[in-house]
């Protein structure tokens, strides 16, 4: 597999195995998204409304979301180029439909990982982080566990991790592990499993 792919809802841990992976294995980069909007800078790279119109005409938006009055994309470029450098690139998704378009827009063998929290988890997490937002957050968890129960969870994760119960490292190994092996999706029943199984 040449890019990760890390899903899961809020403090589910995405930025935390990032760094986990960064630090098992050099190749691994996070992926910089663009954003046209207002508000956190962190993992994105703002973009005018003009930049964004010549990319999408281009063909090179990959995934373009528009939320909270914001429109975050992924550009080919910032997939393809570091896999040219030897790097793997790390991308984090927040829903099953654009989790589909970057795997259907790219020739990119991407490694599937679901990353998953209970809700009482998630809040405490997000409490202890000193989230302002932690009502939003919990909302945005809920709509995460709708989606994923309301999608076909055939074929659709390589990986399942619930991370109150694996550490950061570990499931970096694991990543590291599979990244160069033929792995088959994880069964739709065991994708379930976690989801419904109790902290
Ligand atoms: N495997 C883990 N074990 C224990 N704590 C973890 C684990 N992964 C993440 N955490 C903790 O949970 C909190 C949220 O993690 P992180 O910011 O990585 O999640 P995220 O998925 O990137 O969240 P968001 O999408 O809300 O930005 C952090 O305080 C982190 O220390």
């Amino acid at each position: 597999m040449t890019a990760v792919v890390l899903y899961g809802p809020p403090t589910a841990g995405k930025d935390t195995l990032t760094a986990a992976l960064s630090a098992a294995d050099p190749r691994f980069r996070l992926l910089t998204k663009l954003k046209q909007g207002t508000g956190r800078s962190t993992g994105y790279r703002f973009v005018t409304e003009d930049e964004l119109s010549e990319l999408r005409e281009q063909g090179r938006l990959l995934v373009e979301t528009r939320r909270y009055g914001n429109v975050y994309a992924v550009d080919r470029d910032s997939v393809e180029a570091p896999q040219r450098r030897g790097l793997v690139p790390v991308v984090h998704m927040g829903n099953v439909a654009d989790l589909r378009a970057l795997l259907a827009a790219t020739t990119t063998q991407w490694l599937r990982v679901l990353l998953w929290v209970p809700k009482d988890v998630c809040e405490a997490r997000s409490r202890r982080r000193g989230d302002r937002d932690t009502a939003k957050r919990l909302t945005a968890w809920d709509e995460t566990a709708r989606d994923l129960l309301d999608s076909d969870l055939r074929d659709l994760f390589d990986v399942v991790v619930r991370t109150d119960a694996v550490e950061p490292e570990t499931a970096a190994k694991k990543i590291v592990a599979v990244l160069d092996v033929q792995t088959s999706a994880r069964p739709p029943g065991e994708v379930r499993a976690v989801l419904d199984s109790a902290p």
